[in-house]
């Protein structure tokens, strides 16, 4: 939150220093003294009219708290990324250095994936081939279901068997293990978390709430100079790799390797992979795009306040929303259930797009299923039956393209049966799958409010955005043009 700046008589450094003893009379000291005195009651008058404003200010203008829901990786952090760069763009640019680090590391990451796939001794956490196992969703009824069609299979050796060219680039690549861990560990602060790594994901790096990630992520010795500017090294590390990153990327192998074990580096979170050469540049900086494809997990709770900047929404200016953004993992759910009674809104986020997918927490649980199953819990909520709720059925163009690449979406949705395998008719199911719980778990009749998002498409989210402030205003009875 910003704070006003204010100046304090009692700190002893005043300006210009008070006259040593010697040049100064008894009645000149009295004087003074009276003075300072005179000077200190008025700025105390001052401080207390603007206070008095500003709670004045604060109960015309109520803060307005949105929460944001959803299953890891739906997008919730992205979603409030947008409404930073929509409604506090300044406050976003300002902060847009820290994510350098963030992006070199999601980078990292997808190369030491690949190069883990061409490891004699691989080390994923877990045996799984996504493509031998299928866990599907079931409509029975109103009711949903979940089953494995097939058991899961291990293997053993290397997933891709390299040959003498990509040894080599193994070896010259090797130095981005350490940039990893270095990276890593500087972003969660002290506290880093386990990562967790399977076959069809990268491992993870996540950050507590409150770690103030940020100031330690920023690439500036000046405002660390105690500490030796190890993000300067890893970016001269990940530069001195550009080429040879790009080979890697390129190889027909690693290609041909990643499309027989069904792996989509392009479709997991924090992928950067088409973009190396100007990521891996000395000069890169973050563009807006680029922070909303970074990933970073939520681990806890987030507050952030967002002070409403001047410009496109005079009206609004100045005023503070507060966004909630949780960790989604099933482990930190429990956490959400005391801020349901303390917001103006909900934004649940479904990824649609993770039909195909299961938990990175839970391999046996279908990430559609899990979403369909966390929307009912929200719907049933009593605390929340008075709730405006927001629904964002995200990650449409990431379901675009695996349907247009032939994926099947009754195949692990059995319901869906043999209707069309388009993103018009899939997301018109989907949306009448959503709007059918709601219906039946609410305990009142209330009003839904369904988005079809793409969050990493700030253009077309930020309209989004907009219609859902007026929304939250509205049924809050505040009206966006009172003060
Ligand atoms: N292509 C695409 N990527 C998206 C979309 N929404 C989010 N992402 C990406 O998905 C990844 C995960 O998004 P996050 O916002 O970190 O997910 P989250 O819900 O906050 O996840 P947790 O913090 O683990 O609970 C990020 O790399 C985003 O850039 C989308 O609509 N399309
Ligand atoms: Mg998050």
């Amino acid at each position: 939150m910003r704070q006003r700046n204010s100046v304090s008589y009692d700190s002893g450094h005043t300006w210009p220093p008070p006259p040593t003893e010697n040049e100064e009379t008894e009645t000149q000291r009295a004087e003074r003294l009276e003075q300072e005195k005179e000077a200190k009651r008025i700025s105390d008058e001052i401080d207390k009219a603007i206070e008095q404003q500003r709670q004045e200010m604060k109960s015309k203008r109520p803060q307005m708290k949105i929460l944001l829901l959803g299953q890891a990786e739906s997008g919730k952090s992205t979603m409030l990324k947008n409404f930073q760069l929509h409604f506090t763009p300044k406050a976003f640019k300002a902060e847009s250095g820290a994510w350098r680090a963030v992006i070199h590391l999601n980078l990292v990451r997808s190369v030491n994936f690949i190069l883990d796939l061409l490891s004699p001794n691989p080390q994923f956490n877990i045996p799984t081939s996504p493509a031998s196992s299928v866990i599907v969703t079931r409509f029975d009824g109103l009711g949903i279901s979940q089953a494995a069609d097939t058991q899961p299979a291990s293997f053993s050796g290397p997933i891709i068997e390299p040959t003498d060219e990509l040894k080599r680039l193994r070896m010259r690549l090797s130095p981005l293990k350490r940039v990893e861990e270095m990276l890593s560990k500087r972003i969660s602060a002290d506290d880093p978390q386990p990562s967790r790594k399977g076959l069809n994901s990268a491992s993870e790096v996540s950050v507590r709430s409150g770690s103030g990630w940020k100031a330690l992520a920023r690439l500036s010795h000046r405002t660390r100079p105690q500490s030796p500017n190890e993000l300067e090294d890893a970016g001269r590390v990940i530069e001195a790799c550009r080429d040879d990153i790009t080979e890697l990327w390129a190889d027909p192998l690693v290609q041909k390797g990643l499309a027989g074990n069904e792996i989509v580096l392009q479709e997991q979170s924090g992928f950067f992979l088409n973009e190396v050469s100007r990521i891996a540049s000395k000069d890169y900086v973050p563009t807006p795009e680029d922070i909303l494809k970074a990933r970073l997990q939520t681990m806890g709770v987030e507050e952030h306040h967002l002070i409403m900047e001047t410009g496109q929404f005079s009206t609004e200016s100045g005023r503070e929303w507060v966004i909630y953004d949780v960790g989604g993992s099933r482990g930190q759910r429990p956490a959400w259930a005391p801020f349901f009674d303390d917001v103006n809104a909900i934004i649940f986020l479904a990824p649609i797009s993770a039909f195909n997918q299961t938990l990175s927490e839970d391999r046996s649980v279908n990430r559609l299923w899990d979403s369909f199953y966390l929307w009912q819990s929200i719907c049933t909520n009593r605390i929340l039956s008075n709730m405006t709720i927001i629904l964002m059925l995200n990650k449409v163009d990431v379901l675009e393209t695996k349907l247009n690449s032939g994926i099947s979406f009754a195949k692990y949705v059995t319901s869906y049966k043999d209707s069309p395998n388009d993103l018009e008719h899939v997301s018109k199911y989907l949306k009448a799958k959503f709007t059918a719980i709601h219906r039946q778990h609410s305990s009142r009749s209330r009003k839904l409010h369904i988005h079809l998002t793409t969050a990493t498409d700030h253009q077309a989210t930020s309209i989004i955005l907009v219609r859902i402030r007026e929304l939250i205003l509205t049924n809050n009875l505040i009206d966006s043009d009172f003060v």
